[in-house]
């Protein structure tokens, strides 16, 4: 019987994929698994129980990721799952800070009771006016997911497409429609762009990528919008450059003290994934990567460990090992099994950076000791019976 455990509300959908062999626990303790979307977890006590959290999402910024993988802890995200949502907002943000259309619906709240209101409407009208996407210059920084789908709708609505991204996947510029432009440097896309959009993860270093600097380069009058982290504008400066005139509007999707209220500044509270569909696609894609890793040891989508599957265990028994990627590890592993008598049916060795793992099938049962000799090399972080 696995215990899960959820910090924030995860589709049913997803949910519904748990079987019986599995119960939602109210609480941490006991946990083997964690879902979450962003909550914060920098601040949070993880049981030894838990082996594995998955975030319904894309951004892992709220999750203590290297302290997880110190600690054999696999960390999952769902890629991809919600970027058909963030996407359309995106598209709606253009549309938005392109014609003054939250202030004309206000207007006419305002002035419902007014006896002529036809009238009055098509006489106050042209405050509200705006321009087309059509025609104009986007810059896109980051082609993944998102990025990738906001280049191809917007390309076709007749936006000019500029992409910018020196680490695109190859998936991802396979996906990527002709007619974008391949941008080598983010000069370009701050000169030429009318409206940049920017889908980057938050990480040291794209901590504040949108800076004075940056801004001093883009043309008067663009329009930025931010649906990734508030975190990677730098808005202080932003501010200046919108009360100077020379960025015309700033869509974000992250409220805080500094946008919240603020005269040229769209703010939605962190609505990009909140669609029905978005949310039911990380919570089935999420269910599934836990119970593959608990049920099999299988690893696919993790941000701290590498990809592992060996199917399901045919053997009479497979163990994990989590550690780090460093000289002589297989080789301890193989002669604490051997010195017991166990032969090896299979197995598999993955690294990612700093940290790797093993999955060995074994043809009859490892005793405690041995396990315990495997959990005290110098490296080893985890070591789980999972069959
Ligand atoms: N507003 C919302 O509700 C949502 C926000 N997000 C945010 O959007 C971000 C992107 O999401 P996805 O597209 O799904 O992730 P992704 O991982 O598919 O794409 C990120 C892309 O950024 C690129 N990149 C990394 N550093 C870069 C740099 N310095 N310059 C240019 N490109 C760089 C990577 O090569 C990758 O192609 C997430 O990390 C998250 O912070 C994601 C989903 C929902
Ligand atoms: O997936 C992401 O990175 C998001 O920002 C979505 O966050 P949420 O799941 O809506 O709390």
């Amino acid at each position: 019987m696995f215990q899960y455990h959820c910090l924030n509300p995860i589709a049913e959908k997803g949910l519904g994929l748990f079987n019986e062999e599995y119960k939602k626990s109210e609480d941490l303790q006991e946990c083997d698994a964690v879902l979450v979307r962003s909550a914060k977890m920098h601040d949070m006590e993880l049981p030894e129980s838990v082996k594995v959290i998955a975030r319904a999402g894309a951004g892992v910024n709220n999750i203590p990721v290297k302290d997880c993988a110190e600690k054999g802890v696999v960390v999952f995200n769902t890629p991809g799952a919600n970027a058909n949502g963030v996407k359309e907002l995106v598209l709606a943000g253009m549309l938005l800070a392109s014609r003054d259309i939250v202030g004309g619906i206000e207007w006419v709240a305002k002035e419902k009771d007014q006896e002529d209101i036809d009238k009055l409407a098509e006489k106050q009208k042209k405050q509200f006016a705006g321009c087309e996407i059509m025609g104009k210059k986007l810059g896109i920084i980051g082609l993944g997911a998102i990025g990738a789908m906001v280049a191809n709708a917007a390309s076709a609505l007749g936006m000019e497409v500029y992409g910018y991204d020196p680490y695109i996947s190859i998936d991802a510029a396979w996906n990527l429609s002709r007619t974008i432009k391949h941008i080598k440097s983010l000069d370009e896309i701050y000169s030429q762009c009318d409206y940049i959009t920017i889908h980057v993860p938050l990480l040291d270093s794209t901590k504040e990528m949108i800076n004075k600097e940056a801004l001093d380069k883009m043309k008067d009058g663009v329009v930025l919008l931010n649906f990734a982290r508030d975190l990677l504008v730098d808005e202080d400066a932003l501010i200046e450059a919108l009360d100077s005139g020379k960025v015309k509007k700033y869509v974000t999707d992250f409220a805080n003290h500094t946008v919240a209220g603020h005269k040229g500044i769209l703010v939605t509270p962190h609505l990009g994934a909140s669609t029905e569909e978005s949310e039911e696609n990380c919570a089935v894609m999420a269910v599934k990567e836990v119970r593959d890793f608990l049920e099999n040891g299988n690893i696919k989508n993790s941000v701290n460990f590498p990809n592992c599957d060996m199917g399901t265990c045919v053997a009479v028994g497979r163990i994990a090992i989590c550690h780090k990627n460093i000289p002589n590890m297989i080789s301890q592993f193989t002669k604490i099994l051997g010195a017991e008598g166990l032969n090896i049916a299979d197995m598999t060795n993955k690294s990612k950076g700093e940290y790797a793992y093993t999955l060995i099938d074994l043809e009859s049962t490892a005793s405690k000791e041995a396990l315990d000799e495997l959990k005290a090399i110098e490296g080893v972080s985890r070591v789980r019976v999972v069959k």
